[in-house]
This record gives structure tokens, sequence and C-alpha cells, in this order.
């Protein structure tokens, strides 16, 4: 694996391909955008970061696919970010173009890329993506799940007093206002989270979780980058070292959960070909009835989607 291509070098994409090359994992990183000299000017300041932080992964910034070529990751960031007042699904008119057009001109330049898709509605365009690239449900999935269940740790490590580090959690469905974190699957260092905190302080993490995206995007007028930008970043990883590991993330189900023919978020393992198996976990009827509420919406999405390229 020496090649990663971000396309879009905006606030995502950007931080992205830093805290990549901050791994000093892969070879090279391309950033790609319409704007240029945008990508360029970013990846040649994050190539003058390299001495100073110690690593040897070189960036280059390019609006020209064929510098994409042979890529063996393509993270997809390109879109529009809501405003205050906006869902993400207001999105979709614009984004989905793009990320549609974006993933045609690199199936055109690199032959089996895996694609993470980080542009929003995050279900509908991972579908997008998958739809445009032809390319097998197991290389083509998007960034949520890790960024929503950062949001729950960091919140769970604030109210507990603990270090983020000893917060594992797990959280399902699309990346909006229905999805599911899970509480029966958190943990503090191995302790069942409902052990350590009262109901009424964990059902009130559970839903500024919900709408953590909202919360960011009112502060500061866009929404947020830096953990969404590492949490590309990870899933990069654990792809390029072949790690196995277990991520939430956004993945096209085919019978599992009793859900056919969706991207929606689930955990699943990351390794060297993509994911390499979709976790089934044994939820209970009031979770599976959230799964299905969120699926349900993720649904309604993905067909604005396909009435808009009907
Ligand atoms: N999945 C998730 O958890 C998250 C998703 N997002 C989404 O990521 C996307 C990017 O967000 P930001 O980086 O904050 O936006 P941004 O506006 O800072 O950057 C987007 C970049 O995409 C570029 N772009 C637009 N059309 C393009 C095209 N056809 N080809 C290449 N580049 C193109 C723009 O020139 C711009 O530089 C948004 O849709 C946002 O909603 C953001 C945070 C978390
Ligand atoms: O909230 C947004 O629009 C961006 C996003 O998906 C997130 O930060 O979770």
């Amino acid at each position: 694996m020496s090649k990663v291509t971000v396309v879009g070098a905006g606030n995502v994409g950007a931080t992205c391909a830093n805290v990549l090359a901050h791994k000093d994992i892969v070879k090279e990183v391309v950033l790609i955008d319409i704007k240029g000299d945008l990508a360029r000017g970013k990846a040649l300041d994050s190539w003058q970061q390299a001495p100073i932080d110690y690593y040897s992964t070189q960036l280059t910034g390019t609006e020209d696919y064929k510098d994409t070529a042979g890529s063996d990751i393509v993270v997809i960031t390109a879109g529009i970010p809501r405003k205050p007042g906006m869902s993400r699904d207001d999105l979709i008119s614009t984004n989905a173009k793009i990320v549609t057009s974006v993933t045609n001109s690199i199936m055109e330049h690199s032959e089996n890329p895996i694609i993470i898709v980080v542009s929003n509605p995050l279900d509908v365009m991972t579908y997008a993506a998958h739809k445009a690239s032809g390319l097998d449900s197991s290389r083509v999935f998007g960034m949520a799940g890790i960024l929503d269940t950062a949001r729950y740790r960091a919140f769970l490590a604030t109210a507990l007093n603990v270090s983020p580090k000893d917060i594992q959690a797990v959280l399902m469905g699309g990346h909006g206002d229905t999805m599911v974190p899970l509480p029966r699957y958190t943990t503090v260092a191995g302790i069942p989270v409902e052990e350590m905190i009262d109901s009424d302080t964990l059902n009130a993490i559970v839903d500024r979780t919900k709408s953590g995206g909202g919360e960011l995007v009112k502060l500061m007028g866009t929404s947020a980058w830096y953990a969404p930008g590492a949490a590309a970043a990870q899933m990069v990883e654990t792809i390029v070292r072949d790690e196995n590991r277990i991520f939430p993330c956004c993945a096209l189900l085919n019978g599992e959960y009793g859900l056919k023919d969706i991207f929606l978020g689930v955990p699943v393992k990351l390794g060297k070909s993509g994911i390499t198996e979709l976790l089934e976990l044994k939820l209970n009827a009031d979770e599976m009835e959230l799964l299905k509420t969120s699926a349900g919406h993720v649904r309604s999405v993905m067909e604005v989607f396909d009435n808009m390229n009907a």
C-alpha cells in the first residue's frame, strides 16, 4: 500500500492528509481538488511539516486525476458542508453530483482502489460512490461511525472524569439524528458503562451524540474537521497495516440485521482488502427497532438520490 488519494482539499480532506502523513505509513498522499492551488498549497504546507514532525510520506496537490493513477486507497471528502439550520440531507442535490463525478474520474485512473467516502449525506453518498465505481462492496464504505463513537466516548470521558482511551463503544445506523449509540455495548476499562453512570446522564450523552455534528455546525458556522479527518485517516491506517480492527463503518448490508441493499453503519473488520467481515450483533428488540427506524430514514434519502438519477 503505497499511494493514497484524498479528494477535496478543504477542512476534512486536508486534515485527513495531514494526520495520515504523521502516521508515516504510506509512501505518497495526493490531495486533489477542483481548486488546484488550494490542494498544492495545503500539500506543500504539510510536506514542510515533515522535517519538524519526522515523517517521510510525500504530499502533493493537484487538480489533475492523472496524478491519482494507481491509488490503493481513495478518501472522498469533496462536496459542500452544511451551514447552521441545514441537515446533512439538504446537501444531497449538490454532493450527489460531485461524489458521482469524482468517483468516475478516480476509476478512470485506478483499477481496484478501496474507496472511503466522507461527503454528506454520508450513507447515501457511499451508495452513490459504490454505484459509480462498480467495485465490490467490500471496497467501498463510509466514515461516520468512528467519528460518532468518538464523540460519544469523549462525552462519557468528560462525565466520568476518565481518559477517553479507556472507553470502548459501538454505535450503529445512519449518520444523522437517527444514529443508534449502544450503551449495552459500552465499557469503561472493561466495566459496563451502566455500572458507572446514572441513566439520566447516560441518556443525555446519547442525545448529545446524535446531534454532535449539529452542535459543532452551530458553534463554527461550518461542520467539524479535526475528528472527522482523523477518523478517516484511522480507517486508512488499519487497511494499510492490515490490522483487521473492528470499527463501525457505513457498509452495504445483504440481509444482515434483516436489512438488504442499504448502506448503513455497522461494526466491520477492516484489513488490506477492505471490509473482511461484517459483524452481526445480537441486538435486543429496542435496539433493533431503533436500527430499523434509522434504516427507514436512510432509505428515504436513497430514494431521493435514485429519483435524481431516474
Ligand atoms: N462523514 C462524516 O462524518 C463527515 C462528513 N463531512 C462532510 O465532508 C464534506 C467536506 O467537508 P469540509 O471539508 O468541511 O468542506 P470544505 O468546503 O472545507 O471542503 C470541501 C472541498 O471539496 C472541494 N470540491 C468541491 N467539488 C469538488 C470536485 N468536484 N472535485 C474535487 N473537489 C471538490 C471544494 O473545492 C473544497 O475544497 C462535506 O460534505 C461534509 O458534510 C464533514 C465532517 C464529517
Ligand atoms: O455535521 C455535519 O454536517 C458534518 C458531519 O457529518 C459531522 O460532523 O458529523
